[in-house]
C-alpha cells in the first residue's frame, strides 16, 4: 500500500510517508490506537461538554416564553405573575413547591389577585457561588423541572443573555416590561396591555438578607432597590423553617415600611429539601429520586453533572 495524500492524519499517526510504504500499519497497532482514542477521548469529551458554557447559551432564546400564561382573569381580578430568581443547582422539588405555596399565598391575600403565571430565573454564572453548575445546564433544569407544570416557566434571559450578573431588581423590571406587552382581559373586557403585576418569590433566607451587609460593607441589596422591589412590584416569601418571618419583618427598619406590599407563604409541611442537599447526595453516590423531578434526575446523569468538581 502506498500512502496518498489524503492519507495526512493518519500518515502523522502511522510514520507513513507519501511515496514509501507505510512502516508499521498494522492491524495490532490499529486497534490499540482505538483503543487509547476509545478511552482519551469520551471522558475529554464530557469534561468539555460540562464547561461548555457560552456556546451552547448561544442557542437560548431571549424572548420571555409565554406559552403557559394564563390570558383571562376573572372580573375584580388584579393579574400577578410569580418571579424567582435564584441559583437553581439543580432545581428541587421544593422549589416546584415554593410556586404552589406562593401562587395560593397570593390569592388569599385579600387582594384579589390572580396569578397569570410563574418564571423560574437562574442567576448568571458571574453571580459567582460556588456551587453553580454552568449557566446552560441549569436553565436546562430549570426547563425539565417546569416541563409538565401548567403555569411555571423558565426564562433564561438572566444566565444566558447578559454578559454579567443583573441585579434582582432589574430581572423583575425586564419581567414587567415585557409582561405588561401581553394583552389581558379581565372579566368581559377588552384584552389590555399594562395590567399584570410582577412579584418576586423568594425563600426566607433570601428575604432575611435583605438586611445583609457584605465583607466590604455594602450593602447585599440597596435601600433603592428594596425600595422599588416592595415599593413597585412586591415580594412574597415562603417559609423554610420555624422562624416567624411576618414578626421578624415588622420589627425590620428596611422591611416595615413596606408590609402590605409583602406577602407571607406559611407551608404547612417544613421540608429541609435544597440544592445543596442534592449535592450531598451525589458526591455520595446516593439516589436523588423524589428530591428532584425525574428529569432533572435522568438531566443530571445523563450529562455527568454529579461529576462536576464544584459539586463534589
Ligand atoms: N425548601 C425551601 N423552602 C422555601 N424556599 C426555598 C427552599 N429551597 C429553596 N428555596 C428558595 O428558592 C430560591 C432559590 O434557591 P437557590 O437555588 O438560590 O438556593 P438553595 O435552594 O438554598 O440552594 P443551595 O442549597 O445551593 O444554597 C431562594 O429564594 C431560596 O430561598
Ligand atoms: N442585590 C441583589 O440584587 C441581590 C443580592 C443577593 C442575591 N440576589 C439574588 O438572590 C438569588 C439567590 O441568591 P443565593 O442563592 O445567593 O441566596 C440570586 O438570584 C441572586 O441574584 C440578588
Amino acid at each position: 500500500m502506498r500512502c496518498s495524500v489524503q492519507d495526512s492524519f493518519w500518515n502523522v499517526k502511522s510514520g507513513c510517508q507519501p511515496g514509501r510504504r507505510p512502516r508499521c500499519g498494522t492491524a495490532v497497532s490499529a486497534a490499540i490506537f482505538a483503543i487509547v482514542i476509545a478511552m482519551i477521548v469520551p471522558p475529554a469529551f464530557s469534561a468539555l461538554r460540562n464547561r461548555l458554557s457560552a456556546g451552547d447559551l448561544g442557542k437560548v432564546s431571549c424572548a420571555l416564553p409565554l406559552g403557559k400564561l394564563r390570558l383571562e382573569v376573572p372580573e375584580g381580578r388584579i393579574p400577578v405573575a410569580i418571579i424567582a430568581p435564584g441559583s437553581f443547582s439543580p432545581p428541587t422539588l421544593l422549589h416546584l413547591r415554593m410556586f404552589e405555596e406562593a401562587r395560593d399565598a397570593l390569592e388569599r391575600s385579600g387582594n384579589n389577585f390572580a396569578v397569570v403565571g410563574g418564571y423560574m430565573s437562574p442567576v448568571h454564572d458571574a453571580y459567582g457561588k460556588a456551587s453553580l453548575a454552568p449557566a446552560h445546564h441549569r436553565l436546562s433544569m430549570a426547563e425539565a423541572a417546569v416541563s409538565d407544570s401548567d403555569w411555571i416557566m423558565a426564562d433564561g434571559w438572566e444566565c444566558a443573555c447578559r454578559d454579567r450578573w443583573t441585579p434582582t431588581v432589574k430581572v423583575v423590571e425586564r419581567f414587567a416590561a415585557e409582561l405588561n406587552k401581553v394583552a389581558i382581559s379581565i372579566g368581559t373586557k377588552r384584552p389590555e396591555v399594562a395590567q399584570v403585576r410582577t412579584v418576586m418569590l423568594c425563600g426566607g433566607d433570601v428575604l432575611q438578607s435583605f438586611n445583609d451587609t457584605k465583607k466590604t460593607g455594602e450593602r447585599l441589596w440597596t435601600d433603592k432597590e428594596i425600595e422599588v422591589l416592595l415599593g413597585q412590584h412586591g415580594v412574597v416569601c415562603v417559609g423554610r423553617s420555624e422562624v416567624d418571618l411576618e414578626a421578624w419583618a415588622h420589627e425590620s427598619p428596611v422591611l416595615r415600611t413596606h408590609l402590605d406590599n409583602l406577602f407571607f407563604a406559611k407551608p404547612r409541611a417544613l421540608s429541609g429539601i435544597s440544592s445543596s442537599v442534592v449535592r450531598a447526595h451525589l458526591a455520595s453516590n446516593e439516589s436523588i429520586r423524589y428530591l428532584v423531578h425525574d428529569k432533572v434526575r435522568d438531566y443530571i446523569l445523563d450529562h455527568k453533572l454529579n461529576e462536576l468538581p464544584n459539586w463534589q
